[in-house]
């Protein structure tokens, strides 16, 4: 799948965004993100010693929310040079388990396509635009680096925005198979993602799990730990942007 939106913008002379729009689809994740960045020195607008400014905004739950709030934000306000999608997310059994994080490598519409008599057909394939929209590798690969370096446990691969949390192992398996890679599931990624896209603005998402890809257990779901997570990934974003 080959990502049809706009092309990319990078930072001015290829340096350091000096303005960044995270967003989250409830408070709590807000609240994990801004006492992260806040541990790792990050300023609020307006920038501070030539470190990068952030706000962090609510996007609600879902990818149309989420494009419709991030889009907003961005009319509002034409500073932002990255976007960043954070929250907690499910984790894909072998890749991802609950507690860590996954910096995504793609940010991928998993469900966006049709059913057909030989299984599910992307939009790609059915030659409506994409349902994959690549990260900023660059930037992904130093959070990763700089999160492992710390001796967090972290991956890179593939996070599926889907419209349905999954609650069985046969539709964990299927989305396994349909993006080879899946690190994690979650429900606005491509939201923001696309609305960033198409004013040209870089991305990153990043999911910390609270929960594995399978059988629903809500019960088992241990949101505190990775909202957690999500603070302590976000004090990096800091040193990681300006390096
Ligand atoms: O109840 C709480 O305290 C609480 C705190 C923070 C977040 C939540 C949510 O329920 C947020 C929903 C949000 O989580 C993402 N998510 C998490 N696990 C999955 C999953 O397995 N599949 C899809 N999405 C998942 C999702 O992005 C939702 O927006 C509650």
């Amino acid at each position: 799948m080959k990502d049809s939106t706009t092309q990319e913008t990078a930072a001015p002379q290829g340096g350091a965004p000096r303005r960044v729009l995270i967003m989250t689809a409830v408070e709590a994740e807000r609240n994990a993100v801004l006492r992260g960045l806040s541990r790792g020195g990050a300023a609020s607008a307006p920038a501070r010693d030539g470190g990068p400014a952030f706000d962090v905004r609510l996007a609600g739950v879902g990818s149309a929310l989420a494009a419709a709030a991030t889009a907003a934000e961005l009319a509002a306000d034409g500073g932002y040079e990255l976007v960043v999608c954070a929250g907690i997310g499910g984790g894909f059994p072998g890749r991802a388990p609950v507690g860590s994080l996954v910096v995504a490598s793609d940010i991928v519409a998993a469900d966006l396509g049709a059913e057909t008599a030989d299984g599910f057909a992307a939009v790609d394939e059915l030659g409506f635009g994409s349902a994959r929209v690549p990260v900023t590798e660059g930037l992904a690969a130093r959070w990763t680096a700089a999160l492992e370096s710390a001796g967090l446990p972290v991956c890179s691969g593939p996070v599926l925005t889907l419209s349905t949390v999954t609650g069985t192992a046969a539709t964990a398996e299927l989305l396994a198979a349909r993006v080879p890679g899946a690190a994690a599931e979650a429900m606005e990624g491509f939201g923001v993602a696309v609305a960033a896209r198409r004013l040209g603005l870089p991305v990153l998402e990043i999911r910390a799990i609270s929960n594995a890809v399978g059988p629903r257990q809500r019960e088992l779901w241990k949101i505190g730990d990775a909202l957690q997570a999500l603070e302590l990934a976000c004090s990096y974003l800091p040193e990681v942007l300006q390096s």
